[in-house]
This record gives structure tokens, C-alpha cells and sequence, in this order.
């Protein structure tokens, strides 16, 4: 990643349209492309003109020799295989073009989400950086190696017809001229409003696509309160209204547009011609012969405005890919540090720190932290009072607003993020594993870990017995072969941190879902992990971080106490009211049938 230039965004200038941000450095390749095909194209119209001339000779009234038809004859024979050759070099150049753009932009993305704020990652969702680097690349690839050509026929070939039939004699000429200025007008009058529509219909694919997925998240949710039926009701109403507004659009669209694809059609542009030109030669004003080369040309004068609405289509989704290609691409990056300095030891302390998600609201305000070396301390707090955001601010999954993150005395935004990463680990509620083998998975955060080193973090981590009972152990693949439960890849990404060996630990405790055998496994995982660590956990309840050295007290984004369990439920405030709506007494969980195991219990702290 470092090897890239210091920031895709400064490749891509912002002051350009899209579509020429995401073409640069393949733009010549694309103009010989495009090049070879006006060439093709325009040696496509020469036997078309060869066989009026041959026309012409034979029926000039002198006998035609073999002489004077045998070099049009070559000439289009010779012309009409150019066409075929340099069109398929304009496609092979097009599609090289293409690859180089699709790899380009696939690694300019990739090595851009790399270094934007996790936090931000993490919002956006998998849909969306997979919609920007698969679904908006692969539509750029029509634009790129086909659209653009075809464009360039459409262009070329008519216009040296016409100027070939204008040499010829003019007065017919300007009738061939005649359905394509009609085409012209009746497509402007049906693609009048397209701009507008087309966002609409991009809003109302959105609303479906959006409605669609909620309804196949919640329908579980929605089903087990029987209201199964209502479920889908979002999801209808966006669909209905989507037909709504297509037929709209289509009914008033569908007169001019078929009209204009009718008057542009070859067998109707035939016909014009015939009539027209007979009666010019009934009148005396153009000459019998004159009439080969509008019948054979005309067509190709008018037919290619055809193509046009589909080929505009593709212009205008290739143009919207283009835009969220660079929008992604244009989101800040976290910076890099210019000199990098290393954490001293597992110290962390916050210092003033504020935050906020918008630029307007603050989360976070005015915190002031210590995690000293081998404590534990637990974060508690109602829900939305800023938990997992002060616990991001330590990952650096976000920047702060205000004040300063330091881990061994380093601002983390003075760290490298590797060298952070070295430092700080994390287990998170949402554990991510890869599609890879169970031993890769494990070995993530210390690549070069042996297998042995591999199996005494699974077995500290409670999950030897379960990986050996997979059908191959720890070379099975996840994902492919084997879907571990939650509380399995929990202390999976236990492992996983007990390899990594980090000094200090990020914890979002979350034992909510497992069951009773699976919680105490994940308990004592993580009193394992915790041991000799600086440990900052995110408590939901309160039972499992009693004896954490300090518990800090969040709400509404800021500290509202702090201190060990025994001198919080001694204060009566916030904690010891939350200790009692949670059901518990002072030695402990008076509900609670899940394990009694605690963070700090069995850790020996350094
Ligand atoms: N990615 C985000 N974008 C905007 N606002 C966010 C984002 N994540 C969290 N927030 C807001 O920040 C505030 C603090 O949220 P946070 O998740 O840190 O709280 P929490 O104490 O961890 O809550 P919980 O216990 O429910 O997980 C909330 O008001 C939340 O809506």
C-alpha cells in the first residue's frame, strides 16, 4: 500500500468530469481505438459507393469492359476487408484499453479503501464498495471497449455517405438528408425531461432496492409477530409506484420515440428515396443514373440514428458508474504519518477528546482517559452514549475532532498504521473471517506464525476441540467448506488476538448471543486474552466487569464517573443504579444464570 503515490485523489483531479477522471492514462489508447474504427468504418461505406460506380458504368449505355469494373471490383473487395480488419483492431485496442482502465481502477479503489478511516468502511457496508469496485467497473467496460465505437460508426460512416452522395448531385442528397433531421427532432422530443426521469428512475430502482432489502432482513423479525403479510408492504408500494412512474414515462415517450425509430428505418428511408427521386427524374431535374447511389446510400445515411437511444443509455450508466467511482474515490483518506514515531510501551491516554460523526453533533466531549499498562478498565454506559466510538477512536477506525489519542506516548495519528495495529488489537461483537483456511484466519494478525504457535492460541482460546473436529481441521476453509457459530468465531478472533500478542486489547464484550457452555468458553477466552494486557472493554453487563481495576461511567458522550466497582456502588449514582436495574446485588448477578467467570478473574496483570 505505501507504494502507491501518496493519494489516489491526487491522480484523479476533482476539477474534471468523471468519465475523463476515470479514463486517464488509457485516453490514447482509446483514441487509436477509436481511430482504427472511424478508418473501419469509413472503408465500410467505400464498396457501397464501388458498387453505385459499377452500377453506374453498367448501365451507362456503352459497354462495359472487364477493364474499367475490375479495379472497383478490387477496390471494394480490398476495402470492404479493411473494414473488417481495422474494426476488429479497434476492438482489440478498445478491450486492451479497457483491461488497463478495470485494473487500474480496481487498484486505485482497493489501495483507497485501504487507507480510508475503517470507521468509514465499516459504515459504508460490503454493498457498497463491492457495487463501486465489481458492479460500477464492469459497466465502465460497455462504455469503454463497445459503446464508444459504436458511437464512432454512428458518426463516420453516415457522414461520408452523405458527402459522397452530395458530390453526386445535391438535390437528392438533401432529401436523404430529409428522415435523419426528422429522426433527430422526434428523438430530441422524446428524450425531452430523460435527464430528469432518468434520476427519478435511479431514485425509484434505489427505493426498490432499498425496500427490498429491509424486507428480506426483517421478514424473520417481522414473521415471529405474525405480521407476515405487512411485511412486504414497503416493498410493494415502491414497486407500484416504480410501474406508476415508468408508464408515465413510457406513454409519453412511446409516440415520438417509436415514430423516430420508424422514419429512420431502412426499408422507410428506401421508400422516401424511391418516390422522391422518381419524381426528380420525372420532372427532368436529376439524371436516371443519379438514382443508384441514393437508393444504395441513403439507408446509411439515416439508419445508424437507430442505435442512438440505446447506445445514449449505456453513455449515461457508464457517466453515473463514473461518478460513484470517483465520489469513493474522492472520500479522505486517514493521513499517513510523514516522520512515524513508536509507542514507548502500552500506555494509553486521551487527552481533551472530542469527536463527532457529522461536524456538527459531538458524540464524544471533552474526555479525559488513562489505560495504565496491564489494568483492565471497562467501559459502561446506556446505549448511543459513545462506547464503541471512544473504543474506535483507539483502533483510529476514526480521527478525533478534538485533543489527542496517545498509545506509549505517540499520538496514534503520529503512528504507522501497522505499527499501531502492532500495539493495539481487538475482538469485536462482529467478527470478520476470512474465506480462507482456519489457520490462516488464526494467523492474520502474525502471518509468519508456525502451526504450533497457531494451535496453543486456538487451544488458550477454547477452540482446538472444534477446529479438530472440522472436516480438515485447521486447513478447512471458511465460508466454502464450514459456517462456525458466533460464539465459535468469536473465540476464533480471540485466537486470533492471543497470536497477534498485542500489548493492548480493544474488547467489545459480547456474549448476548451464545449459549450458557458457549458464553463460559468465550468467558474464559477472554480471561485468558485479558491476562498481562492493557485491556479496554466495552461491558453490556455490568456482572461480567466487576473487578475491572477501573470502570468509567459514559453518558451522553461524555464521563460521568469513574473508579473500581466498590466505590462506584459506595457513590449511588449512575453505576449503582445501573448495577440494580440490572438485577443484580453487591456480591453479584442475582438473575443471571450464565457464567459467574469475569474479565479480570483469572488474569495475572503485568
Ligand atoms: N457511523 C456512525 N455515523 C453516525 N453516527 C453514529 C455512527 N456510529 C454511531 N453513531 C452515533 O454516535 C452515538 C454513539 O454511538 P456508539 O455506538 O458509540 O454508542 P454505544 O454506547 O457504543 O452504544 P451501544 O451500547 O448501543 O453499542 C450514537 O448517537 C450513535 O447514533
Amino acid at each position: 500500500m505505501s507504494e502507491r503515490p501518496a493519494t489516489a485523489t491526487a491522480s484523479y483531479p476533482p476539477d474534471r468530469p468523471p468519465l475523463r477522471r476515470v479514463l486517464r492514462g488509457v485516453r490514447r489508447t482509446l483514441a487509436v481505438a477509436i481511430a482504427l474504427q472511424a478508418a473501419g468504418a469509413l472503408a465500410g461505406v467505400v464498396p457501397f459507393i464501388a458498387v453505385t460506380l459499377i452500377a453506374e458504368r453498367l448501365s451507362g449505355g456503352t459497354a462495359p469492359t472487364g477493364g474499367r469494373l475490375w479495379p472497383l471490383v478490387s477496390l471494394a473487395c480490398a476495402a470492404g476487408l479493411a473494414a473488417l480488419i481495422l474494426g476488429f483492431c479497434a476492438g482489440v485496442v478498445g478491450h486492451l484499453a479497457d483491461n488497463r482502465m478495470q485494473l487500474r481502477l480496481r487498484l486505485d479503489l482497493a489501495g483507497h479503501i485501504g487507507r480510508m478511516p475503517l470507521g468509514r468502511i465499516s459504515a459504508a457496508g460490503s454493498g457498497e464498495l463491492k457495487s463501486a469496485i465489481q458492479d460500477d467497473v464492469s459497466a465502465l467496460h460497455s462504455l469503454v471497449a463497445h459503446t464508444l465505437l459504436d458511437v464512432t460508426t454512428l458518426l463516420t460512416a453516415p457522414a461520408l455517405a452523405l458527402v459522397y452522395l452530395f458530390t453526386v448531385d445535391w438535390r437528392p442528397a438533401l432529401l436523404s438528408v430529409l428522415p435523419l433531421a426528422a429522426g433527430v427532432y422526434l428523438f430530441s422530443r422524446a428524450m425531452a425531461g430523460a435527464k430528469a426521469n432518468m434520476a427519478e428512475y435511479g431514485a425509484a430502482q434505489g427505493r426498490i432496492s432499498s425496500a427490498a432489502v429491509e424486507f428480506a432482513n426483517g421478514i424473520a423479525v417481522v414473521k415471529s409477530f405474525g405480521r407476515g403479510r405487512s411485511a412486504h408492504g414497503r416493498f410493494l408500494a415502491a414497486t407500484d409506484a416504480f410501474a406508476e412512474f415508468f408508464t408515465g414515462w413510457v406513454r409519453a415517450t412511446l409516440i415520438p420515440s417509436t415514430a423516430a425509430l420508424l422514419v429512420v428505418a431502412p426499408v422507410v428511408v428506401l421508400l422516401v428515396l424511391v418516390t422522391a427521386g422518381v419524381a426528380l427524374v420525372a420532372a427532368g431535374w436529376t439524371p436516371a443514373a443519379d438514382l443508384v447511389p441514393f437508393v444504395l446510400l441513403g439507408p446509411l445515411v439515416s439508419a445508424p440514428m437507430g442505435l442512438v437511444g440505446a447506445r445514449m443509455q449505456q453513455i449515461r450508466t457508464g457517466q453515473a458508474a463514473a461518478a460513484r467511482i470517483t465520489a469513493l474515490l474522492d472520500a479522505p483518506v486517514l493521513p499517513e504519518p510523514a516522520d512515524p514515531v513508536a509507542p514507548a510501551d502500552a500506555r494509553v491516554s486521551m487527552r481533551g477528546v472530542s469527536f463527532s460523526y457529522d461536524g456538527r453533533t459531538d458524540v464524544l466531549k471533552d474526555i479525559d482517559l488513562d489505560l495504565e499498562p496491564g489494568t483492565v478498565t471497562a467501559l459502561v454506559g446506556p446505549s448511543g452514549s459513545g462506547k464503541s466510538t471512544l473504543a474506535a477512536l483507539l483502533l483510529r477506525f476514526h480521527d478525533v475532532t478534538a485533543g489527542t489519542v496517545t498509545v506509549g506516548g505517540a499520538d496514534v495519528r503520529e503512528i504507522a498504521a501497522a505499527e499501531l495495529y502492532r500495539h493495539v488489537g481487538f475482538v469485536l461483537q462482529d467478527v470478520r473471517l476470512l474465506r480462507t483456511t482456519v489457520a490462516d484466519n488464526i494467523r492474520l494478525g502474525r502471518p509468519e506464525a508456525t502451526d504450533a504457535e497457531v494451535e496453543r492460541a486456538a487451544r488458550a482460546a477454547q477452540i482446538h476441540d472444534r477446529i479438530t473436529a472440522l472436516p480438515d481441521g485447521y486447513a478447512t476453509v471458511l465460508g466454502a467448506d464450514v459456517t462456525l457459530s458466533g460464539g465459535e468465531a468469536q473465540r476464533l478472533s480471540i485466537a486470533r488476538a492471543l497470536l497477534a500478542d498485542t500489548p493492548i486489547v480493544v474488547l467489545d464484550e459480547a456474549t448476548a448471543f451464545a449459549d450458557p457452555r458457549s458464553e463460559s468458553l468465550i468467558q474464559d477466552a477472554l480471561s485468558t486474552l485479558a491476562a498481562g494486557r492493557t485491556l479496554l472493554v466495552i461491558a453490556h453487563r455490568l456482572s461480567t466487569v466487576r473487578s475491572a481495576d477501573r470502570i468509567v461511567v459514559l453518558d451522553g458522550g461524555r464521563i460521568a464517573e469513574q473508579g473500581r466497582h466498590e466505590e462506584l456502588l459506595a457513590a449511588t449514582g449512575r453505576y449503582a443504579r445501573m448495577w440494580h436495574a440490572q438485577g443484580l446485588d453487591a456480591a453479584g448477578p442475582l438473575t443471571t444464570t450464565t457464567s459467574s467467570t469475569d474479565l479480570s478473574a483469572k488474569g495475572t496483570h503485568r
